[in-house]
């Protein structure tokens, strides 16, 4: 594994993945495929994988996200994500999963685990998705999801990288919170309707505006429970451009960041140091 020095992103190339999948209402049947999309993102040179949002279980309903939620630091789930990140020597982003909350709800927790295993990070989905569509699908995750309140970046040996979760990626005021970073995940379970509508504009203007390489991975199929997810997994460049992306179901996409190209971007163009926030706001 290359392992720039701190604060020299020029230096920076790592072979990013992104998973996605279209997770089923049984845990160790998605864990288990799970771990054969990381194996096929390993065997493809790998070094930071970012899994899905919701990856360990798409149950019937909303509730049984309840019934597998984990103390924080002990459970099945972040056992496999700790194990995954050892075995196959991997920077693993564990997309979202249920962690207690005092309330009965559960957090919905990203988890950043290092190649020895050792967890990095936290981050809990800020921005609930309590919405209703055109067309009559309505969703509200706050009745089981307690919202987090804390944006958390995360130093990698490629730079810093920034944690999102799904919804919260209609909100750029999280990503600025992150200016700077080299890298921004966005693992999600975006609707199809939205999928279609927003989600590959949203996701390449964070990475422009940010000019920072963009990780999404999604849940892309149809759920046990009716629910349909839009897939379309990508990895994005600091310029806007789609390095790799998938189509519907199961599957992994392989994209290189170049920290010499990030440089290039911000020195040629270098929206961030011209940013005003005395003027509008941090
Ligand atoms: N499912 C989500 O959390 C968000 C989504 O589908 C959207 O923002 O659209």
């Amino acid at each position: 594994m290359r392992r720039p020095r701190p604060g020299r992103t020029e230096a920076m190339k790592v072979q990013l993945a992104v998973v996605q999948m279209v997770s089923s209402d049984v845990v160790a049947d998605n864990l288990a495929r799970a771990g054969s999309l990381l194996e096929q993102a390993a065997a493809g040179g790998a070094e930071l994988v970012l899994l899905p949002e919701n990856f360990a279980l798409m149950g019937r309903d909303e509730k049984a996200k309840l019934a597998i939620m984990e103390r924080d630091g002990d459970g099945p789930i972040q056992s496999w994500l700790a194990a995954q990140a050892q075995r196959l020597g991997l920077w693993l982003v564990g997309g979202s999963m249920p962690l207690a909350a005092a309330d009965g709800r559960c957090y919905a927790a990203c988890l950043v685990f290092d190649p020895t295993g050792q967890r990095q990070a936290r981050y809990d989905k800020m921005h609930l998705f309590d919405v209703d569509l055109p067309g009559g699908e309505s969703y509200r995750e706050s009745r089981t999801i307690a919202p987090g309140s804390s944006p958390v970046a995360v130093a990698t040996p490629w730079g810093r990288l920034g944690l999102s979760i799904c919804y919260d990626l209609r909100f750029p005021e999280l990503y600025r919170s992150y200016a700077g970073a080299e890298l921004l995940v966005v693992p999600s379970a975006f609707t199809r309707q939205t999928g279609a509508a927003h989600w590959e504009c949203l996701l390449r203007s964070r990475a422009i505006e940010n000019q920072a390489y963009v990780l999404a991975a999604d849940q892309g199929g149809l759920h046990e429970n009716g629910r349909q997810t839009f897939g379309g997994s990508m990895i994005i460049d600091p310029w806007g451009q789609v390095l790799a992306r998938l189509d519907q179901g199961e599957g992994v996409a392989l994209a290189q960041a170049d920290g010499e190209f990030l440089q290039r971007c911000r020195s040629n163009l270098p929206a961030l140091r011209h940013a005003r926030p005395a003027f509008y706001g941090a």
